[in-house]
Order: C-alpha cells, then sequence, then structure tokens
C-alpha cells in the first residue's frame, strides 16, 4: 500500500529524515513511534504531501505522490487528522463533517455554498453520510453542537469522523490520544480497530505505548530521524536499539 523510499528531509542545517525506507500492506494498523524529534511528524507531513521530501520517493498504490499537492491526496485516498485539532470551531459537528465530505462528492463545499444546480440532492447525501460517520465514532448527541464547545475528548473523535468522512484507504492519525484519559483511549483504540476491520489501513503517529503496542500489527521506529527498528510490537519491545533510544531520550529529560 506504501512505499517510502530513501526519504531525507532536510530543513536548512537540520536533518529531520535521514534515508528512512520502510513499506507496509493493507488492512493493517501501523505504528510510527520514536522519542522527542525523531522525525515522526516530519514523515507524516510528507506522506500527506504537506510538503515534498529533499531526496527519496513516496509510492501509495503503485503511484508516486511525493511531488503532488496536498489536495490531490483525499481523492487518492489518503486522510489524516492532525495533533494540533484542525476543527472549524464556530461550525456544528455535523458542518465539520460535511466538509470532509464534500471532497467526495462532485458539489464541493464553494457550489454547495452557493447552491448551485443540482447541489440539493448532493447535500442531504452529504449530510445522511456525515451523520453516519458521526454515529460511528458516538458524537450523534452532538451533532448540532458548535464545535468550539466541545471537550477535548469529543475534538478528537470529531477529527477522526471528518477524515474518514472522504473515506480514506489510508488513514493517518498524528497523536489522536494526545491529552485523553483511560478511558477516552481504550475507546479510541477500539475505534482505531474497528476502522481496521472496516477495511482502512491505519498508519498512527502516538506517545501512549500502551495503545500503540496493543493495537498495532507491526511498528516503525525512528531515532533521530533514522529508522532504526521494524517489526511486531513484541520485537519492538525488546529490541536493545529502540530501549536504548528510549532510555537515553529519557536520561537526557532527567538532566534537564
Ligand atoms: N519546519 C521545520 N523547520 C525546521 N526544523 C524543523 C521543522 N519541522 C521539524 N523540524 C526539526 O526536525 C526534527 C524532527 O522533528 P519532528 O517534529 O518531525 O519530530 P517528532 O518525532 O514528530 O517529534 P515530537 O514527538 O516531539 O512531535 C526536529 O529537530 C525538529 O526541530
Amino acid at each position: 500500500m506504501l512505499e517510502v523510499k530513501n526519504v531525507t528531509k532536510t530543513f536548512g542545517g537540520v536533518v529531520a529524515n535521514k534515508d528512512v525506507s520502510f513499506s507496509f500492506e493493507e488492512g493493517q494498523i501501523v505504528g510510527l513511534i520514536g522519542p522527542n524529534g525523531a522525525g515522526k511528524s516530519t514523515m507524516f507531513n510528507m506522506i500527506s504531501a504537506i510538503f515534498p521530501p529533499s531526496e527519496g520517493e513516496i509510492i501509495f498504490r503503485k503511484q508516486r505522490i511525493d511531488k503532488m499537492p496536498t489536495n490531490a491526496m483525499a481523492p487518492l485516498g489518503i486522510s489524516r487528522t492532525f495533533q494540533n485539532l484542525q476543527v472549524f470551531k464556530n461550525m456544528t459537528v455535523v458542518e465539520n463533517v460535511m466538509v470532509g465530505r464534500h471532497i467526495r462528492t462532485k458539489t464541493g463545499t464553494l457550489r454547495a455554498a452557493l447552491k448551485l444546480p443540482g447541489t440539493k440532492k448532493e447535500e442531504v447525501s452529504a449530510y445522511d453520510k456525515a451523520m453516519e460517520y458521526i454515529q460511528f465514532v458516538g458524537l450523534q448527541d452532538l451533532y448540532d453542537h458548535l464545535a468550539g464547545n466541545l471537550a477535548l475528548g469529543k475534538l478528537r473523535l470529531l477529527e477522526l469522523a471528518r477524515a474518514l468522512a472522504t473515506e480514506p484507504k489510508l488513514l493517518l492519525l498524528d497523536e489522536i490520544a494526545a491529552g485523553l484519559n483511560h478511558k477516552e483511549t481504550k475507546e479510541m483504540s477500539n475505534l482505531i480497530e474497528k476502522i481496521r476491520n472496516n477495511g482502512t489501513t491505519v498508519f498512527v503517529v502516538e506517545h501512549d505505548m500502551d495503545l500503540v503496542m496493543s493495537i498495532c500489527d507491526k511498528i516503525i521506529v525512528l531515532d533521530q530521524g533514522e529508522k532504526i527498528a521494524e517489526g511486531t510490537p513484541r520485537e519492538i519491545q525488546s529490541n536493545q536499539r529502540v530501549i536504548t533510544a528510549y532510555l537515553g531520550a529519557e536520561v537526557e529529560k532527567n538532566a534537564q
């Protein structure tokens, strides 16, 4: 499904990713982990075409995507959530999800806003579909609430519903459990597994190791921009390079 080939990304003198290669098949939950500054967000930003790699190739379902514009990703089947939430606070829950949905319909947000002929039927179907995803994440009781009034846990579910509304083949989740309590994290894990079981491949960047180890089929580990390990949760937990990288990060943090 996805192949990252010898990808390097530099920002001025900073090497955020260095000659990173990995690939994975459809139908899995894949985790991307590593200490702070390891290059995880940079990798996600390249896969979702926020910016291109400095070197290397990214191939999605046999198609090179590393030179494509950001807005080509959703129609291709790649959707994502953001660590710093990107919901429209002055729109309702259902309106936010419909923004995601419009990418899938011919109408588009602008045509719908202008109420051009032929948009009405698609609007109804976009609304119904949005409600389906709202139900899926469990926000049905809040569908007409303003996003700005939602607590963090609900906002994360809203971001998830909006990303799902584009009906992605590959869903990228950037720290979707950050700031969630134990119960909310468990519910989020269950949802991610359900999404995978429904046929969407999920790629997660996550600091919550319990979540990563319990739901991922495969894990890729970055440290200081380089890939240092790849394997099943069990293999990663006992990998000496991974343990050293995380312990090193801990020691550094404690010394500050
Ligand atoms: N736009 C940018 N300009 C300059 N340097 C950047 C930029 N984005 C990332 N970096 C640098 O690249 C390196 C990797 O950062 P990145 O955010 O990808 O790491 P991360 O693994 O996602 O970290 P965290 O877990 O803290 O979110 C860091 O040294 C960071 O300071």
